[in-house]
């Protein structure tokens, strides 16, 4: 492992004044955020870095690699919060076997939460001005892996199979490719997705920007909790076809099913780990701009010191992004979705020096470079699929990044 090579890192935290919105504190390239209704870290600059080796140990070489960085830092620490101290960005891929997993330590980072505020520094951090925000314009879209048609075929084919009975619950995904004119200016997409997504939480990790809706864990000492998705609809044309529309949502079966096959999922990764753990026996409607969602709250307590990437790695791949039995599901994804998901439907967040963090699972996102952006978006199959409708909820899903590139 490259620990050896990391020098002691001394981090200082301090109480600052409000800074308002996180966001435009961002100074330009390569921003680390999480955002959700303005709370949050924003970050920048590079402390330390991890390229975190693919394999089924991931999850336990990257607390090793954090227990390296942080446990030998010098921290002075006069905030004494979650996400204050030293703390790490990170996502990972959705396959256990795909490079691109990250964990980072950024040099300066700005948080805000719960009325108070605090600047981390790690070294000596210099200040850093504000670039001025470039927008890019003239967004053109192209097929990703598959076509709109050839993707509903592979829908129709992973129908056949839950029918067959070889699975109960798949999710499919597709992507699409899109160009801009100039290079995209990442802090651009994170405003317009905090400001029109605020009840989402809007991340940043090395060019993976999104606002997901999906918390996979929030980890606060020894409490835990989960926000589980899955169920769609799209909204309605005026009020009254929303409430329609969203009472169906919570009256379809096939929803309903396809809800609990996620559920089920959380209860079943967070049980051994928890002293206690609460589990709503029906969901609630979660409504967002684009699309309404099934959704469970589910809390818990845990039983000894685990730390919120222990439970993360309990928790990935959750029902909500592969299937049930999770196996079987994505060796269905693997035949049939044609593409590598890189690090959409992995999880993505950040852990501090107590283990405190919140992890999401990265959806409505995409990987942006340069002038490019690859998005994601992909819904869960059941036996009573219609491969038509599941489309029309991918789009649905696309608005997202599509709102976030285009304003
Ligand atoms: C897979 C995605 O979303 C997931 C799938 C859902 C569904 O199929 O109903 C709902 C929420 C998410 O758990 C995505 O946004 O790409």
């Amino acid at each position: 492992m490259s620990v050896a090579l990391i020098r002691p890192l001394t981090v200082r935290t301090i109480a600052v004044s409000d800074p308002d919105n996180l966001l435009s504190r961002l100074p330009g390239a390569g921003p680390y955020a999480w955002v959700r209704h303005g709370e949050g870290l924003v970050g920048w600059g590079e402390a330390a870095r991890a390229t975190v080796p693919p394999g089924p140990g991931r999850f336990q070489w990257a607390r090793e690699w954090l227990s390296s960085v942080f446990d030998d830092a010098w921290i002075d620490d006069e905030v004494g919060m979650p996400g204050s101290g030293p703390v790490a960005f990170g996502s990972f891929t959705f396959d256990a076997n795909a490079e691109g997993s990250t964990l980072v330590v950024p040099q300066v980072i700005l948080a805000r939460s719960g009325g108070r505020a605090w600047l981390t520094t790690v070294g000596d951090a210099g200040s850093d001005a504000v670039a001025p925000l470039v927008t890019a314009r003239g967004i053109t879209y192209g097929d990703g892996s598959l076509t709109a048609p050839e993707w509903q075929e592979r829908v129709a084919r992973a129908v056949r199979k839950i029918k067959g009975g070889t699975l109960d619950k798949v999710v499919l995904a597709r992507d699409l490719l899109a160009t801009a004119d100039r290079e995209i200016d990442i802090r651009v997409l994170l405003s317009r997705l905090a400001s029109r997504y605020p009840e989402c939480y809007t991340f940043s990790v090395d060019g993976l920007v999104g606002a997901t809706p999906e918390l996979l864990v929030r980890h606060k000492g020894q409490s835990i909790e989960s926000l589980v998705l899955a169920g769609t609809i799209a909204r309605g044309s005026g009020p009254a076809d929303d409430a329609a529309r969203g009472e169906a949502l919570l009256a379809s079966e096939k929803d309903r099913y396809e809800h609990v096959c996620a559920v089920v999922s959380v209860r079943e990764a967070l049980a051994p780990l928890c002293a206690a753990l609460d589990v709503p026996d029906k969901p609630e409607l979660l409504v967002l701009p684009n699309v309404q969602h099934l959704a469970s709250r589910v809390t818990g307590r845990l039983s000894d010191g685990a730390s919120v990437l222990d439970v993360v790695a309990a928790m990935h791949p959750t029902a909500a992004v592969g299937g049930t039995p999770t196996a079987k599901a994505l060796s269905v994804i693997r035949e049939l979705e044609g593409m590598d998901r890189g690090r959409y439907a992995g999880p993505v967040g950040w852990i501090d020096s107590r283990g405190d963090g919140e992890w999401g699972i990265a959806l409505r996102c995409a990987e942006v470079s340069g002038d490019r952006a690859r998005l994601f978006a992909g819904c869960g199959i059941m036996g009573g699929s219609d491969p038509v409708a599941e489309l029309a909820e991918a789009q649905a899903k696309f608005r997202a990044m599509q709102y976030a590139l285009e304003g």
